[in-house]
C-alpha cells in the first residue's frame, strides 16, 4: 500500500472491494455459530467454507500486525470424524494463538452478512492498530482430509484479496507439528532453529535422533498406527532419513480410503477404549513378548504407546502420563550426569492436567519433581512449562513435548565437562533438544524420544510400566441443557457454580478410599467431562455413577 493519502484511500477501497467479492463468494451458512476453541474452529466441514475465507483475513492482519512475522494456518480436525474439518492459527514463536486474538477470529467467523464482514474487518484494524501498509507472510498446510482442498482454495482467496503485500508458503499436505516447526523456523532469522521446511525438520530429528542411538541400534520394530492420517506421509519420509537405526512398521495407512481416517484406530480410540485397534490385534502385530506399538492421531500431534503384558496377554497402556514420567527422571538422572556446576543447574519440572492419574503425580512429587496442574488445552501446559528450565508437558491423551528454556540451552552450550561421562551427558541432553519439537506436540518426534531413552536406559515396554501402576479411572461425557452452568476453577478441579454441587462431589469423594473426581465443562465438544479415580475399580464405577447422577441433578 502507498503512503500518499490519495493513493492508499484508493488501495484501501480496492482491498475492502476484493474482500467483499471473496465473501459473496463464500457466504456464512445462516443458523450456525462459531467458536475459535481450544482447537481453532471445528465442525462438519461444509459448514466450513466461509470460516477459512476469514480465517485468512485474520492471518494476514496478525502477521501485518507484527511486522511481517510469518503466522501459520493448520486445516485439520484432528482425531474427529472425516467428515469434520478444522483449522487453527499458529503464532510466529510456533505456538497456539494469543488467546486474545480468537476473540477476533470469533468475531469475523460470525458475521452474518459481506456488509458486517468489511466493517468487522475494519474496526479490527484500527482497533488493534494494523498498519496494512506492513507486509504480511503466511505458512500453511493441510491434512489428508477429502475435503481439505476446497477449504484451502476459500483460505487462499482470502489471502489474494490483499495482493501482492501478502506473501505465502504452501507447505502441502503435512502433520500439524511439521507445520508448527516451518512456522518457528521461519521466524527465526539465526537460522539455529533449522531450516523453515518439511526437509528441515526431517534432517534435524533425525540426526538428533542418530546422535543420540547411532551406536546403540538396530533397535527393536516398532508398530506404528497412524490412524489412516498425515502421520502415514510423514512417518514414510521419515524413515527414509532413520535409515536402519529402528525398524518401523507403519499401519493404518490408508489415507485415501474414503471413511477410513481415526475409523476404529488412531490415539484417541486406544485411550478412550482401552484397547488396541481391531487392525493391531488381529493381525497379531504384538502378540510375541515385549513388542511395542504406538498410535498417532488424525494430524499426528498426540501419541500413545502399548503392549501385551507378557504372561497375561492383557492391553497395557503407555500413555501422555507414562511418557511425562519416564523423560523426566531420565532428564534428571541426565542432569546429575553432567555435573553442571553451583548456579548453572539445571531443573526439571512437570506440567499435568487434572486427567493426569493420581499414581503418576505422586510418583513425581515423591521424588521431588515438581509439578505443576494447569487447566486443560495445550497451550495452557506449554506456557506453564516454559517456567522449569526443563519442561516436561503431557496430557494424559498424549499431547505433550518437553521444552528447553534459553537459560538452559545456553547453560549447556557453555558447559565445562569434567569427565568424558558429563560431556556425554551433555551432548546428550543438546541432542535431545534438537530432537525434540520446541513448537508443539508432536507424534513423531514423542516417539523417537520415547525409542531414545528407552533405548539409553536398556529398557523394553515392561520396564518403563513398572515405574506406577495407575489408579483405576473413568471419564464419562454427560450431555445437559446448558454446560455454561458448570464453572470451574483451581486449574479446573473445583466447581464454583451450580452452587453447592462441589460439596457433595467432595462428599462423594470422601466415601472411596483415594477418591478424587473433579467435573468441567468441555472446551471442544457440547458435554460436561466427570473424571473419577479411586483405588479400586469398584470405588470408581460407584463414585463415576454418582458424580455423573449429581451433574444430571444440577443441571435441571
Ligand atoms: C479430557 C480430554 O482429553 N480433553 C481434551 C479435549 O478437551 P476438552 O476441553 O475436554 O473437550 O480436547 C482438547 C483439544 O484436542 C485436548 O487438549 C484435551 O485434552
Ligand atoms: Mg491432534
Amino acid at each position: 500500500m502507498s503512503t500518499e493519502p490519495g493513493k492508499a484511500a484508493h488501495e484501501h477501497a480496492v482491498l475492502l472491494n476484493a474482500i467483499a467479492d471473496g465473501a459473496n463468494e463464500y457466504p456464512k451458512p445462516e443458523q450456525v455459530t462459531y467458536t475459535y476453541g481450544t482447537a481453532g474452529f471445528r465442525t462438519l466441514a461444509i459448514k466450513l467454507p466461509s470460516v477459512l475465507f476469514r480465517v485468512a483475513l485474520l492471518a494476514v492482519l496478525r502477521s501485518k500486525r507484527l511486522e511481517g512475522a510469518t503466522i501459520g494456518v493448520m486445516v485439520t480436525a484432528s482425531h474427529n470424524p472425516e467428515p469434520d474439518n478444522g483449522v487453527k492459527l499458529v503464532d510466529p514463536s510456533g505456538e497456539m494463538l494469543d488467546p486474545n486474538w480468537e476473540h477476533h477470529a470469533t468475531a469475523l467467523a460470525n458475521c452474518p452478512t459481506t456488509e458486517s464482514l468489511i466493517s468487522t474487518f475494519t474496526t479490527l484494524v484500527s482497533h488493534l492498530r494494523v498498519d496494512l501498509h506492513q507486509p504480511a507472510s503466511i505458512v500453511y498446510a493441510r491434512d489428508t482430509r477429502p475435503s481439505g482442498p476446497d477449504l484451502i482454495h476459500a483460505l487462499e482467496a482470502g489471502f489474494k484479496a490483499f495482493g501482492a503485500s501478502v506473501k505465502v508458503v504452501d507447505v502441502g499436505v503435512t502433520t500439524t507439528p511439521v507445520l508448527h516447526h516451518v512456522v518457528k523456523a521461519t521466524n527465526d532469522k539465526s537460522g539455529a532453529y533449522g531450516k523453515p521446511t518439511v526437509e528441515g525438520y526431517m534432517e534435524k530429528m533425525s540426526s538428533a535422533f542418530k546422535t543420540l542411538v547411532g551406536n546403540k541400534g538396530p533397535l527393536a520394530p516398532l508398530y506404528v498406527d497412524c490412524a489412516n492420517g498425515v502421520g502415514a506421509n510423514a512417518l514414510t519420509e521419515l524413515t527414509k532419513y532413520l535409515g536402519d537405526i529402528i525398524t518401523i512398521h507403519p499401519i493404518n495407512t490408508a489415507t485415501s480410503t474414503p471413511g477410513a481416517l481415526n475409523s476404529q484406530c488412531g490415539a484417541d480410540f486406544v485411550k478412550t477404549r482401552q484397547a488396541l485397534p481391531p487392525s493391531v490385534q488381529s493381525a497379531g502385530y504384538l502378540s510375541k513378548p515385549g513388542t511395542r506399538g504406538c498410535s498417532y492421531d488424525g494430524d499426528a500431534d498426540r501419541i500413545v504407546y502399548y503392549y501385551l503384558h507378557e504372561n497375561k496377554g492383557t492391553f497395557r497402556l503407555l500413555d501422555g502420563d507414562k511418557v511425562a514420567v519416564m523423560v523426566a527422571m531420565f532428564f534428571g538422572d541426565l542432569i546429575a550426569k553432567a555435573k553442571l556446576e553451583g548456579d548453572s543447574k539445571v531443573k526439571v519440572g512437570v506440567v499435568q492436567t487434572a486427567y493426569a492419574n493420581g499414581s503418576s503425580t505422586k510418583y513425581l512429587t515423591s521424588r521431588n519433581i515438581p509439578v505443576t496442574c494447569v487447566s486443560t488445552g495445550v497451550k495452557h501446559l506449554h506456557h506453564a512449562a516454559q517456567r522449569y528450565d526443563i519442561g516436561v508437558y503431557f496430557e494424559a491423551n498424549g499431547h505433550g513435548t518437553v521444552l528447553f528454556s534459553p537459560r538452559a540451552l545456553q547453560t549447556l552450550q557453555e558447559a565445562k565437562p569434567t569427565s568424558p561421562d558429563s560431556a556425554n551427558a551433555i551432548k546428550h541432553l543438546l541432542a535431545f533438544s534438537d530432537l525434540i519439537n520446541q513448537a508443539v506436540g508432536d507424534a513423531l518426534s514423542d516417539m523417537l524420544l520415547v525409542e531414545a531413552v528407552l533405548a539409553h536406559r536398556g529398557w523394553g515396554a515392561s520396564d518403563w510400566d513398572a515405574g506406577y501402576e495407575d489408579l483405576p479411572n473413568r471419564l464419562v461425557k454427560v450431555e445437559v441443557p446448558d454446560r455454561s452452568i458448570f464453572v470451574a476453577t483451581d486449574a479446573e478441579r473445583k466447581l464454583v457454580h451450580p452452587a453447592g454441587l462441589q460439596e457433595e462431589i467432595e462428599k462423594a469423594m470422601a466415601k472411596v478410599e483415594m477418591g478424587r473426581s473433579f467435573v468441567r465443562p468441555s472446551g471442544t465438544e457440547d458435554c460436561v467431562r466427570v473424571y473419577a479415580e479411586a483405588k479400586s475399580q469398584v470405588d470408581v464405577e460407584t463414585l463415576a455413577k454418582i458424580v455423573v447422577d449429581l451433574v444430571e441433578q444440577f443441571s435441571q
